[in-house]
Formats: structure tokens, sequence, C-alpha cells
């Protein structure tokens, strides 16, 4: 196997290309190693944690996409430093938050959940504003909490002004995250700040992705944040400071989902290197799924996870809360798969990019699957399918599947691939380069041979 390398960081950033883009079919079993680029939910928090902390971090491995090119641009609204023109990033934080400026959050629930937190911290008001198609993402609950603390928020959500204030003492705060972690973990990020510290609880429906709140109780633990999370769904932050931290981003687990599921798809073998033993991206589990589906699993002695495709995809029964973000992927492998899968405990995906259920029901119709929506997932009945459109709604992960599918299905056109810079604007660089590799051809021979570029 040989390896896919991501571009130099100090290169001119991946793009993938713009309007409709024919998925490749893969022609022949894939076999190539992948090197995912950073988490875009650790780095995120780590962009947040150094403007909290008491001197200058360091970030390593940083992911270079939208979400957080956003939050980057959002901190330096808030009068936070940071140099990220060499391949580690310097975030130096400010001696207070600036306000009297907008923040973009584009589509990122990172950026809209985590920034409006530190807004409350400013000298004056902060306007947060993003895509149209961010105006529909729930915001309400940590609204809520932020007007719970004693700060003025105009709007339920997108676009809306926070209003801090010196008085704001912390304590006790109570809402309903059933339609998103991302306010538990927005909440507890500045929890320290806060005079009284913070003592968070949710009292609501169930509640989703719970791993992403362990990354954040662990990465304000790692710069000497005491939190107490031994009470289910209650969070105690005992005020202080927040240490600054010199890190390194793990790779990216979600995104290396479509990746690690080619080989499952085409019965190849697909290795992604520097996969941790041990890891709070929810991503974590994409192993166990894909042995669910009938792939084989090694985890080599160099620290890559190696998937390798079987001659059968399985159905599968599972229950996806703790791990949402990678519902897209699993219901196209789950489209392709010998029998009815059942996918549940993702009812609020409906509030992520797009009301994913919809997205993933309407485009697998399109191409002949049959697939019901229930009240909390979907249920996929396999067909012979065809190619057709594949519909994106601006969701990065929608493309990545529509482009999975499009491996093994022919004439599967996605119409805006461009959608992947969200997270990973290397995706296309690196799918075109992954074919290359089961063509037999190397990456440089594909990029150099612009009749082989995608279109
Ligand atoms: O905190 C985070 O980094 C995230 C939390 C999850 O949000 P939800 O709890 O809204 O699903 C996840 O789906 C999202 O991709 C990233
Ligand atoms: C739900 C997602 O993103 P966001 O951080 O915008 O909520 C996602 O990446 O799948």
């Amino acid at each position: 196997m040989s390896t896919t390398p991501l571009p130099p960081r100090s290169a001119e950033p991946a793009t993938a290309p713009s309007g409709a883009w024919p998925a490749p079919t893969a022609p022949a079993p894939i076999r190539a190693t992948v090197r995912v680029p950073g988490s875009k939910s650790e780095t995120n928090r780590a962009l947040v944690l150094a403007a909290l902390a008491t001197g200058p971090s360091t970030i390593t491995n940083g992911l270079d996409a939208r979400d957080t090119r956003l939050m980057r641009d959002g901190l330096r609204t808030l009068g936070v430093d940071v140099d990220d023109s060499g391949d580690s990033w310097r975030v130096t934080p400010p001696a207070g938050f600036t306000g009297g400026g907008t923040v973009d959050c584009g589509l990122a629930g990172t950026v809209m959940r985590f920034l409006p937190p530190l807004a409350v911290l400013a000298d004056a008001p902060v306007a947060f504003d993003g895509d149209q198609q961010a105006y529909a993402r729930p915001m309400g609950p940590l609204l809520d909490g932020l007007t719970a603390l004693g700060a003025r928020v105009s709007g339920d959500a997108l676009p809306f002004t926070v209003t801090g204030g010196a008085d704001l003492t912390g304590g006790l705060v109570t809402i309903d995250a059933s339609t998103s972690s991302q306010y538990v973990s927005g909440l507890l990020l500045i929890g320290a700040r806060l005079a009284e510290g913070l003592d968070l609880r949710h009292a609501g429906g169930d509640l989703p992705s719970r791993p992403h709140i362990a990354m954040t109780v662990a990465m304000l633990r790692a710069r000497g944040v005491e939190v107490d999370d031994s009470e289910t769904d209650r969070w105690v932050v005992r005020p202080g400071t927040i240490a600054p931290l010199d890190v390194t981003v793990e790779p990216d687990l979600s995104n290396a989902a479509p990746f690690l599921a080619a080989a499952a798809l085409t019965g190849g073998s697909v290795s992604v290197p520097h996969w941790p033993a041990e890891s709070n991206q929810p991503g974590i589990v994409l192993p166990h799924i894909l042995q669910q589906f009938g792939a084989d699993i090694t985890y080599e002695d160099d620290g890559a996870l190696t998937v390798t495709g079987t001659d059968e995809i399985d159905s599968i029964e599972i229950d996806l809360r703790d791990a949402s973000e990678l519902t897209p992927v699993v219901a196209a492998i789950a489209a392709l798969a010998a029998d009815t899968s059942h996918i549940h405990g993702v009812g609020h995906i409906r509030g992520h990019e797009t009301d994913r259920l919809a997205a993933i029901a309407t485009e697998l119709e399109g191409l002949g699957v049959r697939v019901k929506v229930t009240d909390d997932g979907l249920v996929i009945h396999p067909r012979l399918l065809g190619g057709g459109t594949w519909h994106t709604y601006a969701d990065h992960r929608m493309a990545q599947a529509g482009a999975l599918i499009g491996l093994v299905v022919e004439d599967v056109v996605v119409d805006d691939v461009a959608c992947t810079d969200k997270t990973m604007p290397e995706f296309v660089p690196l799918w075109t380069a992954m074919l290359a590799e089961a063509a037999g051809e190397s990456a440089a021979e594909i990029a150099a041979d612009p009749d082989s570029a995608p279109q």
C-alpha cells in the first residue's frame, strides 16, 4: 500500500470543485492509506480554551477548514490574537474580550454554540449571524442558559445579539439539551471564568452526543479546571483559571468514515494512520460499526487502523445517539447492504446542517432505495440502485455519503461537493488520490493529468 499524503499545510488550501461533481466509481477494490486532517471538534475546543486561558497556547495539526476558519475569525472579532500563518497556530488571549463586532457563524454548530458564551464575558454587545440555512438550527436552550446567567439576548435563533455584564456570577443553570450536546459544551467552556463557577443541569429528553461533552470535560481538566460530572446530566465547574496548553489535535475520525467505508463497500482495504487507542471523538466506534456491516478490522503495530471489506455487506440495527454525526455515511452503507437496516437515537439530527433524516431519505429514495423516517431514525430497505443527482443541502456529510454510493453505483452526480469545505477541504483530492491508487496509478499521475481530475 502506498500513502495518500495531505497537501502541505503551507500550500494554498485544497478546494473541492464547485458545481456538480460526477462521483467516480471504483475501478477496482480500493487499497490505500489515507491521512485524514485534524478533528473539527478538538480544534475548535482547543481554540476557544486557548482564548480563555491565562497565556498563549500552541495548536498543532489544527484542522484548516471553513468551520475552524470561522472560529478563528470569530475569536479575532472578540480581540483574540490567532496567528495561523505557520504549521502550528499560536493563540494569545486578550486582557478582556472586546465586544462591538459581529461573529459570522456560517453553518458551524461549534461556532454558534461555543462563542455566544464567550460574548457574555465581553465589554460590549456582540452580534451573531451566519448562513441563512443556519437560521433554522436550534439555539433556544443555549440562549436561555445565557439569560439565566444574567446576559441579555435578543432573539432565539440566528441572527441574535448577546450583551453580557460585569455582574454575571454563574451558579445553577438548567437547560434542555436534548436537541444538541453543544449547548452543554458551550456553557461548560466558560464555567471556570464565572465568579461562582457553574452548576449545569440537563432536564429533558435523552441527551445526544455524550462523547462530545466528555471531550469538553477532558479538555477542561487537561487545563487544570475542576469539573465534577459524577452525577448523570449534571456538571459542576469550579471557578478558577484555565491554564494555557500546547496540544496536537487527533485526526478527525468522523471524516475518516467515508474512506474506511470505501474499503468495506468495494472489498478492498483502507488504512488510516494514527488511529487513537482511545478517544472522546464519537468516530472511535467506527471500527465496531464497520465490523457489524461485515468488514474485518485490524489495529496495526504502527498505530494505523485497517478496514478490509469482505464478500458481504450485512444489514445492521444500531443506536447512533452517541455518534450521530456518522448517520449519513452509515445510512449510505446500509443502502447497499443485503437486507433492511434500522438506525435509532438520532431524532435530533433534524437540526444538524440540514434536516438530515429528510435529506437522507429523499436522496436515497431518488436512487431507488425505500426509506422510512421514524421518530428517532431511519429504516432503510435496500433495492437495486440507479444513478441520479445526489443533493447535498450544503451538508458536508451528505456529500461524503453521495460520493460513497457513487463508488459502486454508476452515474451518481453530487450537486455541490464544495460543501465538504466545512470540515474537509481536501475531501475530493484525497478521494481522487484514493481511487488513483486503486487503479494502479500514483496520486501524482492523477493530479498531473487534467482529464483525470474531477469535473
Ligand atoms: O461538540 C461538538 O463538537 C459536536 C457535537 C455534536 O453535536 P450535536 O450534539 O448537536 O449532535 C456533533 O454532532 C457535532 O458534529 C460536533
Ligand atoms: C453536526 C455537525 O456539525 P456542527 O458542528 O455544525 O453541528 C457535523 O459535522 O456532522
